[in-house]
C-alpha cells in the first residue's frame, strides 16, 4: 500500500471502530433498511450509454484533496448537485471522508436529496460495517479500492453491497489490480489515472488497463479529466463513463462547465 493509503487506512480503522461501538451491526442495518430505496447507479450509466452512444458523467462533489489541497472554497453540496444535474451528469460522487478531503457524511444526504441522480459514497472502506452505514446515509453505490484491501475483504464488501441492493465501483490502478477485479466478478470497474505514489495523472493508464478489464463490466475512467478531448480519449479507450472532480469543482459556472465538458 502507498504511504497515503496507509495513512488513510490507519485513521479509517480507528474511526470505524468508534462508529461501530456507537452503532452496532444490527442497529446500522435497521437504519439502512429505513433509508430511501437505492437508485440504480450502474443502470443509470447503462441507460445513458445505450440512449446516447456517449460516455456518461459521474460528477464529483469534492471540496479538497491530498494532492491539491483546498479546491472549492464556496462549497455548497446541494447547489453543486443541482448544477451537475442540470448540466447533464448521470450520477454523482460525493466525498464523505473528513481528514483528507474535507468531506462529511451530511454532504451525501444533502446532495442526494437535492436531485434525482444516483449517488456514490466516495470514501475508504476497510470494514463490511461501512456498507450498511453507506446505505443508511443514502448511498446508491460504494467504492471498493483494491489498492487498500485484500481480495477476501473486497469480496465481502461486494456481497454486502448486493445484499443492500447497492452497486459497487471496483477501483483499479494497475494490471495486478485489474486481474484481481476480473476474479472478483463485479460489473462496474474503475480505472484511476492518478498514481497514489506521485499523485500524477496519466490518461494512458486507462488506455493500458481497459483492454484487460472484465468483458461484462461497465468501465469508468477516473481522475485527471479536464477537457472534452480527454473525455474523447478515454472513450476511444472504451471507457463508458468518466468520473470527474477537480476540473468541474474549480469552475464558477458548474452547470455550463459540465455541459461543455461532455459536449463532444
Ligand atoms: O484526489 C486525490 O488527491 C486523491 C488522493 C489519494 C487518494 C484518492 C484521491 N482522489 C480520489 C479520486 O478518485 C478522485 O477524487 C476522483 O477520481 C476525481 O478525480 P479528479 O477529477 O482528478 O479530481
Amino acid at each position: 500500500m502507498t504511504d497515503v493509503l496507509e495513512r488513510i487506512a490507519a485513521y479509517k480503522r480507528e474511526d470505524v471502530a468508534a462508529r461501530k461501538a456507537a452503532v452496532p451491526q444490527d442497529a446500522v442495518e435497521a437504519r439502512a433498511r429505513e433509508a430511501s430505496a437505492p437508485r440504480g447507479f450502474r443502470a443509470a450509466l447503462d441507460l445513458h450509454v445505450v440512449e446516447t452512444g456517449r460516455p456518461a458523467l459521474i460528477a464529483e462533489i469534492k471540496k479538497a484533496s491530498p494532492s491539491k489541497g483546498l479546491i472549492r472554497p464556496d462549497f455548497d453540496p446541494p447547489a453543486l448537485a443541482r448544477a451537475y444535474e442540470r448540466g447533464g451528469a448521470t450520477c454523482l460522487s460525493v466525498l464523505t471522508d473528513g481528514p483528507s478531503f474535507q468531506g462529511d457524511d451530511a454532504y451525501l444526504a444533502a446532495a442526494r436529496e437535492a436531485v434525482a441522480l444516483p449517488c456514490l459514497r466516495k470514501d475508504f472502506l476497510v470494514d463490511p460495517w461501512q456498507v450498511a452505514e453507506s446505505r443508511a446515509l443514502g448511498a446508491d453505490c460504494i467504492l471498493i479500492i483494491l489498492a487498500m484491501i485484500d481480495d477476501a475483504l473486497a469480496a465481502e464488501l461486494l456481497a454486502e453491497a448486493e445484499r443492500f441492493g447497492m452497486d459497487a465501483l471496483i477501483e483499479t490502478h494497475d494490471e495486478a489490480e485489474m486481474a484481481r477485479a476480473c476474479k472478483l466478478g463485479g460489473d462496474l470497474v474503475g480505472i484511476n489515472n492518478r498514481s497514489l505514489r506521485t499523485f500524477e495523472v496519466d490518461l494512458g493508464v486507462t488506455e493500458l488497463l481497459s483492454i484487460l478489464s472484465p468483458v461484462r463490466a461497465l468501465l469508468v475512467a477516473e481522475s485527471g479529466i479536464f477537457t472534452p478531448e480527454d473525455v474523447q480519449r478515454v472513450s476511444d479507450a472504451h471507457a463508458q463513463a468518466v468520473l470527474v472532480g477537480e476540473s468541474l469543482m474549480r469552475q464558477d459556472d458548474v452547470e455550463a462547465a459540465t455541459r461543455a465538458l461532455m459536449a463532444v
